[in-house]
């Protein structure tokens, strides 16, 4: 059993003249592990690809497992609490809560997990060293520049430890060196045992990943495995 699974899964938005099919009859396997980059033209589907795999969003047709569960049979409880439990996201915009500090901000996926207080505070503290961020913990995030923000909610996406991360243009709004950096982070990550999934534009951010899946108008064109 694959660990990502989709059987022709289509995606429209809309209805009659005012429809537009997204994603068609794509079919993808993801096994366990595997780091994976989805490149496409603007408007081809790549968001809403990595949407259906987080569970953020559902097929029109087509059928949609993850670790074996078929997502579109599950209830919005139920969907939510697989997306907690299994899958991170990382985006462009990095999605922090603005006027909360870092700490605040690593620890909100532990939030409602049953630990104590010391252990979600050893596991926040953990993740700020892994990212050299441990002297900002304090910092409210809306003062840091783009990499310490975009190390922030990779540190959120860590502290989830969820076995899926899905990441939508993660270096989109960093330098070529703190985008870099990013890549290598996902790399460790990747060979902690993550399975990780990035969209992306840029040819050398998909040289970092181990698969490489093209998609135009909603159709895969190709998909590839290589060697790093
Ligand atoms: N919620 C929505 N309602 C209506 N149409 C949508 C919606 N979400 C996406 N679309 C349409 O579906 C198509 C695919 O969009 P999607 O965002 O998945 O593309 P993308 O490849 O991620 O694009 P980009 O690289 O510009 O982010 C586009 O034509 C878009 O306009």
């Amino acid at each position: 059993m694959a660990f990502i699974e989709l059987d022709n899964v289509s995606k429209v938005f809309g209805q009659a003249e005012y429809a537009t099919v997204a994603l068609k009859q794509v079919t993808i396997r993801m096994d366990k592990g595997e780091f994976v980059s989805i490149m496409g033209p603007s408007g081809s589907g790549k968001s809403t690809l990595l949407n259906i795999m987080g569970c953020m969003d559902i097929p029109s047709e087509g059928e949609y497992r993850l670790n074996g569960t078929l997502i579109q049979k599950l209830n919005d409880r139920e969907l939510s609490q697989i997306r907690n439990k299994t899958v991170s996201f990382v985006f462009q915009n990095f999605a922090l809560m603005h006027n909360f500090s870092v700490y605040e901000n690593v620890a909100l996926p532990l939030f409602k997990r049953k630990m104590s207080l010391k252990e979600k505070k050893e596991k926040v503290d953990y993740y700020l060293h892994k990212l050299g961020i441990a002297d900002l913990s304090d910092k409210n995030v809306s003062k840091l520049s783009g990499g310490q923000k975009q190390r922030v909610a990779i540190a959120r996406a860590m502290t989830a430890e969820a076995e899926l991360i899905l990441a939508d243009e993660p270096t989109g709004a960093l330098d070529q060196k703190n985008g870099a950096q990013l890549m290598e982070l996902l790399c460790q990550m990747n060979e902690e045992g993550k399975s990780i999934v990035v969209i992306t534009h840029d040819e050398k951010i998909a040289g970092y990943t181990k698969r490489i899946i093209n998609i135009v108008d909603g159709v895969i064109t190709e998909d590839r495995k290589k060697e790093r």
